[in-house]
């Protein structure tokens, strides 16, 4: 069985549903509609950076599939990366687009350039609705470090494009930036 660091157990729920359940600190990072990229970028004096894990055709998670509405098996495009800061990752984060709406698309190309990057400086860029999720299966131990209780996903649409942007906060970050004590 492949090891599959995001299969994530319990239920996506709206951001304010979750809201009680978490520090303002926390608050402010899951809750957030900007680019979680340009958010990390602040909070560090380290440089940040994407570290590519996968990436490729594949078929949605039943999660993935209703919150992009599509048939389980669509073919879809995935996209799995650590964002680091220096040489430490603070971020998981799982990316799926229908392989349909790729068209013109850039995220077949890019690499370890971030999604958010170019994702955020595309005009009529539209971010639906912040779901989070909390205890994301324990099996989502890297090689890199264990994972908090915190996961958030939204879709991004750019035109018939659309993303479902999933991203795993870590303990180092939590560590880091002293989140669950504020
Ligand atoms: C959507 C964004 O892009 C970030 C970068 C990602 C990537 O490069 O795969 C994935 C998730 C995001 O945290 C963002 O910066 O908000």
């Amino acid at each position: 069985m492949t090891h599959d660091r995001f299969s994530a157990g319990p239920h996506w729920l709206p951001a304010a549903a979750q809201r009680p359940r978490m520090s303002a600190a926390w608050w402010r990072w899951v809750a957030s509609r900007g680019s979680l990229t340009a958010q990390l970028r602040a909070a560090s004096t380290q440089p940040f950076g994407v570290r590519l894990l996968a990436q490729g055709i594949s078929r949605p998670r039943h999660t993935e599939a209703r919150a992009l509405g599509l048939d389980p098996r669509a073919r879809i495009w995935r996209r799995e990366v650590m964002l680091m800061l220096g040489d430490t990752p603070w971020v998981a984060a799982r990316s799926v687009a229908p392989l349909a709406s790729l068209h013109g698309a850039r995220l077949q190309s890019l690499g370890t350039r971030s999604l958010g990057s170019w994702l955020f400086r595309q005009p009529g860029l539209k971010r639906g609705p912040i779901e989070i999720i909390r205890s994301p299966a324990p099996t989502l131990v890297t090689a890199f470090g264990r994972a908090t209780p915190w996961g958030r996903r939204s879709v991004l649409r750019l035109g018939h494009t659309a993303i479902l942007v999933q991203e795993f906060f870590l303990d180092a970050m939590d560590a880091d930036l002293a989140l669950s004590s504020r």
